[in-house]
C-alpha cells in the first residue's frame, strides 16, 4: 500500500433527515434490498479460511419473529483454539505494519460503509429492532469510530514530534506505543454495529490481532462488518470472526494463556465474571491480562423547579424510550423536585402515550425488545413495578408478531425500589419525588452504577454544584442522557458501569497499546 488517503480534520458523520421523503424512500429501498438477502448462511472467518459448522446461530427479526435474518456458523472451543493460533501468527506480521498503513485500511472501510450507509442500517433495523433514526445513528457512530481511531493511531505514532519528551544532553529518548498481542472482542447486541466496530477497530488499528465474538442475537450485522474489512483488503487473520456461546467460547478465551487483553461491553454480571476469570494466571501465561469492561447503567435525569419543564419532559421520554430503553445510557430513572413533580409527570405521561408500537421497518417510534428472554424479564419487572409505584402509562405487552412491550411509566417510586436500582434494559421508566434539588442529587447518586445522567435547571449555582457532585462518567446539563457523539462526548462510566474507558476519546487507544521508552546515548 503506497498511496495514502489525504487525512482531513475529524468531523462527525451527519445523521440522515428522515422527514425528507427522498431519505425515507432511500431507507425503504435499502430495506427491500436487504430483505432479498435474508436467510443466508454465514461462516466463521479464521485467517484465510471460511469455516462452516453444522451448529448454527439462527438470527431472527425481533419485530417479526417468523422472519429469519440468517444462519451463522458457531465456533466451539476447538475452533476458538484454531482462531487463537491464527491470530497469534498474524500478530507477528501485523504488529510490524506501520501505523499510517494500518489506519489506511480504516479510512477505506469508513468510505465504503458511508457509501452503503442505508444498507447497513436496514440490516441492523431488521436484526435488532431499531427504527430508522436509531439505526442511522448507530451506523453513523460506527463510521465515526473508524474515522476517529484511524486519526488517533496516526497521532499516537507521531507523539514524539507533537509532544516531545524533555530533552537532556547526551541522550536521544523516544516513546512508542506498541500493540499488546491477541485480544478477545466481546460486544453487546444493542449497538450491534457501532460498538462492535468501535471495539474491534480500536484494537486492530493499534496493531493487535483479534478474535471477535459477536453477540448471539446480532451476528449477521457483525458479519457484514467483517466482510467489509475483507473487501478493503485487511490481511486475513487480523480479525477472526468466531460467533459462539458466551459461556463456552467466551470463558475458554478469557482463561486462555495467550489472550493478552479482553475488550468487553455488556452486562455487569458478565463483565464481572470476565474480570474475575481473567485475573487468574494460568500455566503458560506471561502477562497480566488487560480487561476493558464497559457495563450497565441505571441512568437518571434530575429536574429542579427552575428548569424548562417542557424540555425536561421531552428529554426524559427520549432518554427512557429511545430504542425501547435498551441503551446503557437509557434514562430509566427520573427524579423530580416536589414543587414541579405533578406538572413534569403529566407532561411525561402525555408524551409517552404518543409513542406508537409497531414494526421497525415501518418506522414506528416504539419497536420490539431484542428477544424472548429480555421480553419476559422486562414484563417481570413491570409486575414488580406495579407493587413499587403507581402505574401511569403502559404496563404490559403491546400488539405485534414480536417482542413488543408498551412504553411504561411508574410514578411515586421510592429511591430504594428495585425498579429504581436495577438495570431493566427495556421501556420502563421509574419516577421519584425529591424534597428539593439537593435531595434529588443525593437520590441520583444512590446507585451502584454511574454511567450517564442529566441535570435540568436554569440556576447557575445549582448547575455548578451538580457538575461537581453528580457522580457519573457522562453528565449532561439541560439535555437528554443518551446520544454521546464520538470525539465530542468520550463515553464510559464509573463504579459498576465499568472501567470508564472513554470510547471515542483521546485516551481510548492507550488501552490497546503499551508505551515503550527507548533511550539512546549519543
Ligand atoms: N457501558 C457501555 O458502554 C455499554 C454499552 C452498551 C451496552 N452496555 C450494557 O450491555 C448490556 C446489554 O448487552 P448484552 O445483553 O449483550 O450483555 P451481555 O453481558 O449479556 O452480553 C455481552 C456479550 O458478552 C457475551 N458473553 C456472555 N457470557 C459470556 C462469558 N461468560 N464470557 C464471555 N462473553 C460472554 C455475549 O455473548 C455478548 O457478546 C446492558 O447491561 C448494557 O447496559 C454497556
Ligand atoms: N453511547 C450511547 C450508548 C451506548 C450504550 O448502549 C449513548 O450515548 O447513548
Amino acid at each position: 500500500m503506497t498511496t495514502f488517503t489525504k487525512v482531513s480534520p475529524y468531523a462527525n458523520e451527519p445523521f440522515t433527515d428522515f422527514s425528507l421523503e427522498e431519505n425515507k424512500k432511500a431507507m425503504q429501498a435499502a430495506i427491500s434490498k436487504v430483505k432479498e438477502e435474508l436467510g443466508r448462511e454465514y461462516p466463521l472467518y479464521i485467517g484465510t479460511e471460511k469455516v462452516t459448522t453444522e451448529a448454527k446461530i439462527t438470527s431472527i427479526n425481533p419485530g417479526n419473529v417468523d422472519e429469519i435474518i440468517g444462519y451463522v456458523s458457531k465456533a466451539d472451543q476447538a475452533l476458538a483454539e484454531k482462531a487463537m493460533n491464527v491470530a497469534l501468527e498474524t500478530f507477528e506480521s501485523w504488529k510490524k505494519v506501520p501505523a499510517r498503513e494500518r489506519a489506511e485500511y480504516l479510512f477505506k472501510a469508513a468510505a465504503l460503509m458511508r457509501a452503503r450507509k442505508h444498507e447497513f442500517s436496514a440490516l441492523m433495523l431488521l436484526e435488532s429492532g431499531k427504527n430508522y433514526v436509531e439505526a442511522d445513528v448507530d451506523t453513523a457512530e460506527a463510521i465515526d469510530f473508524i474515522e476517529f481511531y484511524a486519526r488517533e493511531m496516526i497521532r499516537l505514532s507521531e507523539i514524539n514530534e507533537t509532544q516531545p519528551l524533555v530533552k537532556i544532553p547526551g541522550e536521544n529518548n523516544k516513546l512508542t506505543y506498541i500493540p499488546l498481542g491477541v485480544g478477545v472482542i466481546i460486544p453487546p447486541w444493542n449497538f450491534p454495529l457501532a460498538i462492535c466496530v468501535g471495539m474491534t477497530m480500536a484494537a486492530v488499528v493499534s496493531g493487535n490481532t483479534v478474535l471477535l465474538k459477536p453477540a448471539s442475537t446480532t451476528p449477521v450485522i457483525a458479519h457484514k462488518f467483517v466482510a467489509l474489512m475483507e473487501e478493503v483488503g485487511l490481511p486475513a487473520g487480523v480479525i477472526n470472526f468466531i460467533p459462539g456461546s458466551g459461556a463456552e467460547v467466551g470463558d475458554y478465551l478469557t482463561t486462555h494463556p495467550k489472550t493478552r487483553f479482553i475488550s468487553f461491553t455488556g452486562s455487569k454480571e458478565v463483565g464481572l465474571r470476565i474480570n474475575k476469570l481473567a485475573a487468574d494466571t494460568v500455566p503458560g501465561q506471561i502477562w497480566i491480562k488487560r480487561v476493558v469492561a464497559e457495563m450497565g447503567g441505571k441512568d437518571g435525569i434530575v429536574v429542579d423547579e427552575t428548569a424548562d419543564l417542557n424540555a425536561a419532559a421531552a428529554a426524559i421520554v427520549a432518554s427512557a424510550f429511545g430504542f425501547q430503553g435498551q441503551k446503557c445510557s437509557a434514562g430509566s430513572r427520573a427524579i423530580i423536585v416536589e414543587s414541579v413533580y405533578d406538572e413534569v409527570v403529566e407532561k411525561v405521561v402525555a408524551l409517552t402515550n404518543q409513542l406508537q408500537s409497531g414494526l421497525p421497518e415501518l418506522n414506528y417510534a416504539a419497536g420490539p425488545v431484542i428477544d424472548k428472554t429480555s421480553y419476559e424479564r422486562i414484563l417481570d419487572y413491570i409486575e414488580v413495578g406495579k407493587s413499587e409505584g403507581t402505574l401511569l402509562a403502559g404496563g404490559g405487552k403491546a400488539e405485534g408478531n414480536g417482542y413488543y412491550i408498551q412504553p411504561t411509566v411508574f410514578g411515586d417510586v421510592s429511591g430504594k425500589a428495585r425498579i429504581m436500582q436495577e438495570e431493566i434494559f427495556g421501556p420502563v421508566l421509574a419516577i421519584a419525588k425529591a424534597k428539593d434539588w439537593k435531595e434529588a442529587i443525593v437520590m441520583y447518586n444512590d446507585t451502584e452504577f454511574g454511567l450517564t445522567g442529566s441535570y435540568f435547571s436554569t440556576n447557575e449555582e445549582r448547575i455548578s454544584e451538580a457538575l461537581d457532585t453528580v457522580h457519573c462518567g457522562n453528565l449532561y446539563i439541560n439535555r437528554k442522557c443518551t446520544g454521546a457523539l464520538v470525539g465530542v462526548h468520550p463515553f464510559g462510566g464509573f463504579n459498576m458501569s465499568g472501567t470508564d474507558s472513554k470510547a471515542g476519546g483521546y485516551d481510548y487507544l492507550l488501552l490497546f497499546t503499551q508505551a515503550k521508552l527507548t533511550s539512546r546515548k549519543v
